[in-house]
């Protein structure tokens, strides 16, 4: 049976008068269009319509091994599969391989890089977001996001002795623990490492983890790839060197080989609350006749001396010390990938960048919807709910969206999902397994709030926050098993207090307790 919601596809490129190139007409798509083939795009997911999935990326993400851990924490990997296993999958579902260069709202259509147009009824914007680097267009500066710019990092760390890492988020700490045989001069804003997960107590925790050899058995990589290579592209689908493919998501390092062209394991110095002044060419730096510091040394503290080796680049920092090396890994965040929907479209943006959506996904356009890093939540949340740029919600959001469409075309209402009543995260840092629930970091809550800890050196770090006697969050790094506990404790307001430091008391099977 032909797929209803595959458009026709005349010739890939526009079709031509004289020397005039003209637009080829709208083809009427299905009902809902999504553009972006990652975590968010796939996850929308509308069993009985028709569905255009427009995606500048070959591959599209799959979940697999999808496991709720309890009521809002997940965990799943992801794999990259070819778009023809989705439509496979789903006869309902039509993939475009081409990026969309313009959004024309008014007129309810997309136009794609080939010269396409689709009309949509319901049109959902999952591009996600773009890392944000420090300095823009400078070859010694590389951003990480999907596994092509993974793997020019591979192959760029296998001929390096030194390298910088800027930023404290998510990729810092990664990588921070992950290369090998290399110098790392992490450069930080913040006092501690982590700063975007972690309070000085947990990162003090792990920092003796990063210093250490590592003693861990590497664990075997979930990523499958679908190589490209070999695969000839249809004229026209060209992906504009604008667009990145999908983000990365956990384990994305594990299949690669993070090793410099050294003999030791970890070599890592930490400069605290600086942030780059300048990067220098190595033929500027010589004509700026500025010094340059040597790798410092443990036992030497701040007595560091003048480097004699010559570097391909040099970064300045705003403490006045001046390290080379052989490339910058800029992991200082990301910006929404807005550009292509901007012209003509007054969407309302949020401080961050992002497509502004309301409780219902919903963009300031009409029949316009986003979800994943793209977007900005701009609800009223949880008290226990902020936004992070991350695989989970990404997913939870793209799956929210689908269900707000539905509704919306059937003039139906529908309540808010549930899972965004508590903020959970699962993770891996520095091979602990990682569970961030609610107001973790005391997020927007002021100094009204206190906090108790449970530590075992090199076993676990337990840490929640509490106001009024409430649990409002929690930080569990190792393995801990007070998730669902906690995750229950924070959704259910008990007031906490007559238990006072036996909350956290190792003696005490606090999951009997609060069954
Ligand atoms: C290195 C790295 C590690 C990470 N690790 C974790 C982790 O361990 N845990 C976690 O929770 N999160 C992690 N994240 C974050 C997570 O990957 C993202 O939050 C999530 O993938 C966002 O999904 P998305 O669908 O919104 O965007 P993306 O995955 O970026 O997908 C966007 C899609 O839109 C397409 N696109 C872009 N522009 C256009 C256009 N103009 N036209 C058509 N298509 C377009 C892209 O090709 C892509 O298919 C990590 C991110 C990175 C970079
Ligand atoms: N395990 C995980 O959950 C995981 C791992 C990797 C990445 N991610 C996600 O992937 C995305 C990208 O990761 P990321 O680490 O780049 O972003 P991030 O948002 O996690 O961290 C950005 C870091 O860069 C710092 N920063 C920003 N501008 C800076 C500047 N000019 N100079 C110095 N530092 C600066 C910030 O203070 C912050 O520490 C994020 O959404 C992140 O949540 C998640």
């Amino acid at each position: 049976m032909q797929n209803p919601a595959a458009p026709r596809r005349q010739s890939a490129s526009p079709q031509k008068f004289g020397n005039m190139e003209v637009a080829r007409p709208p083809q009427t798509a299905g009902k809902f269009v999504v553009v972006g083939g990652g975590i968010a795009g796939l996850a929308i997911h509308f069993p009985s319509e028709e569905i255009l999935l427009v995606t500048a990326s070959p591959v599209i993400k799959a979940v697999t091994n999808f496991k709720q851990i309890s009521k809002v924490l997940e965990e799943f990997d992801v794999e990259e599969q070819p778009s023809t296993m989705l439509e496979n999958r789903f006869p309902n579902i039509k993939v475009i391989e081409c990026g969309v260069k313009q959004l024309k709202s008014e007129e309810h259509c997309i136009l794609t890089e080939d010269g396409s147009q689709y009309v949509y009824k319901k049109l959902c914007l999952c591009a996600g977001a773009k890392p944000k680097l420090i300095c823009e267009g400078n070859p010694y500066v590389l951003g990480i996001r999907d596994t092509d710019s993974a793997q020019e990092f591979q192959k760029q760390l296998m001929n390096a002795k030194r390298i910088m890492i800027i930023g404290n988020g998510g990729i810092a700490l990664e990588l921070a623990y992950e290369v090998e045989g290399c110098e790392v001069i992490w450069a930080i804003k913040d006092k501690a490492i982590g700063n975007t997960f972690f309070d000085a107590g947990a990162a003090e925790f792990l920092t003796s983890k990063l210093i250490a050899e590592k003693p861990e058995a590497k664990i075997a990589h979930k990523r499958t790839r679908y190589t490209t290579e070999g695969k000839k592209k249809e004229a026209g689908t060209k992906i504009n060197a604008g667009n990145v493919g999908s983000a990365l998501g956990p384990d994305w390092h594990e299949g690669l080989n993070l090793k410099g062209t050294r003999e030791f394991s970890h070599k890592i110095h930490i400069e605290t609350m600086c942030e780059v002044k300048n990067i220098y060419l190595q033929k500027d730096f010589r004509i700026s006749k500025k010094k340059s510091l040597t790798f410092p040394r443990d036992d030497q503290n701040e007595l560091v001396t003048t480097d004699k080796e010559i570097w391909p680049v040099y970064v300045e920092l705003t403490n006045e010390k001046i390290y080379g090396c052989d490339f910058i890994v800029s992991a200082t965040g990301v910006t929404p990938n807005i550009e292509p929907f901007l012209c003509g479209n007054n969407f309302d943006l949020g401080e961050d960048g992002g497509l502004r959506v309301d409780d219902h996904m919903h963009t300031s356009l009409p029949d316009i919807y986003a979800a994943g890093d793209i977007c900005t939540a701009s609800w009223q949340p949880s008290p226990f709910w902020q936004q992070m740029r991350l695989w989970t919600q990404a997913r939870q959001m793209g799956w929210y969206a689908a269900k707000c469409m539905t509704a919306a075309s059937l003039g139906e209402s529908i309540d808010m999902d549930f899972s965004f009543e508590l903020f959970a995260h699962v993770t891996k840092f520095f091979n602990y397994k990682v569970v961030l629930l609610g107001k973790y970091n005391a997020q927007s809550l002021g100094s009204d709030h206190e906090l108790m800890l449970r530590c075992t050196k090199g076993q676990e770090y337990i840490k929640v926050v509490m106001q009024n006697g409430r649990m409002m969050g929690a930080v569990l790094i190792g393995e801990t098993n007070l998730e669902e506990t906690f995750e229950n404790l924070i959704l259910n307001q008990m007031n906490l207090s007559s238990y006072g430091e036996d909350l956290l008391d190792p003696n005490i099977d606090i999951e009997d307790y609060f069954d």
